[in-house]
């Protein structure tokens, strides 16, 4: 049985976190997104338009002695922020780190949209999703960990993201020295394919914890702690003139001074956002207004606790147990 460790790198702003990955024979080094929000591994490849490549690293299924088509077998994937991607499958051998898996279902794009052409440094994602909402027809195949799990000490994986410096995935283990303090468990809803539970409430500032229930998504995928329009509201009420700029497509605040902590509930215990970290970023040369890192979920249908949730925490998605476990860091 194994462990494996890769460090993933925060781009600026944190707006994601890339990670390197290996794929093929002899090994085509890609960099790409961990993403907990959906399942599907692909990767910009030699089967796309020049036109839609802009620094992006590309697979070359014709340059690996290992891989092999997927004959008849497509996919096609739309994300909660509206990107897109397509193309074929091929089986190729892919390694993250120490940990290898022969005959991964690796997904080759052929079209992919605007965000992923202008977004040079991202060469595809990589799922840690639940595999029931891998999109390949005809047949659904099974992402990373599902394949390496069986070879891990035992079925879980870590993140830990950071501000602005590199953080860590782990596979197999649980990194005593990367935490504080207790983990706060809680049970997962995998029933929609993600890594879902339920936080029982959120306070501002160092205002006691209100009674409110969040359903939502651990989505290492998506930028921002995506909450309920009454939370945001409420959060957003106690910051010295925010408010929501329809040209920016939320809320926006004076830079200074730095807003109030967030907390919301991980079970019994609590996870707290910093007041710096939901300065998420300037909107203006001058620094004077900022976007926040907090915003609504209108129109998804639940929460996402993005990277500015998880960038605060050391996180445990145990597959094994279906529980997620959040701790001070
Ligand atoms: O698509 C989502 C939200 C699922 Cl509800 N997260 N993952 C992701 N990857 C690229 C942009 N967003």
């Amino acid at each position: 049985r194994q462990t494996g460790t890769v460090e993933t790198d925060a781009e600026k702003h944190d707006v994601e976190y890339l990670t390197p990955i290996s794929i093929g024979t002899p090994p085509q080094d890609l960099i790409v997104d961990f993403d907990t929000g959906s399942s599907d591994l692909w990767v910009f490849s030699t089967e796309m338009a020049a036109k839609d490549i802009k620094g992006q690293a590309v697979y070359d299924p014709n340059n690996s002695s290992t891989s092999e088509k997927l004959q008849g077998s497509t996919w096609q994937i739309t994300y909660g922020d509206g990107s897109s991607s397509s193309g074929d499958v091929y089986l190729d051998t892919v390694t993250i780190g120490n940990l290898t898996v022969p005959n991964q279902a690796v997904e080759a794009a052929k079209k992919v949209s605007d965000e992923f052409t202008d977004d040079p440094n991202n060469d595809g994602l990589l799922g840690l999703g639940f595999s029931s909402i891998n999109t390949v027809q005809p047949t659904p195949q099974n992402t990373f960990f599902d394949n390496v799990k069986k070879n891990l000490d035992t079925p879980l994986f870590t993140t830990d993201l950071k501000h602005g410096a590199p953080g860590s995935y782990n596979f197999g283990y649980i990194d005593p020295a990367a935490y504080i303090g207790n983990i706060s468990w809680t049970p997962v809803d995998n029933s929609q394919g993600f890594w879902g539970f339920t936080s029982p409430g959120y306070a501002v500032g160092t205002e006691t914890l209100r009674n409110h229930s969040i359903s939502g998504i651990a989505d290492t995928g998506t930028t921002l702690l995506l909450l309920p329009k009454s939370i945001v509201k409420a959060y957003y009420s106690e910051v010295q003139g925010a408010q929501y700029d329809s040209s920016q497509g939320g809320y926006v605040f004076p830079c200074s001074p730095t807003p109030p902590d967030f907390v919301f509930g991980v079970n019994n215990g609590i996870v707290t956002v910093p007041g710096d970290m939901v300065l998420y970023a300037p909107i203006d040369s001058a620094n004077q207004n900022c976007f926040g890192g907090i915003q609504s979920d209108t129109g998804i249908g639940f929460s996402i606790f993005g990277d500015v949730a998880l960038k605060t925490s050391f996180v445990v998605f145990d597959a094994g147990g279906l529980q997620l476990g959040w701790a001070a860091k």
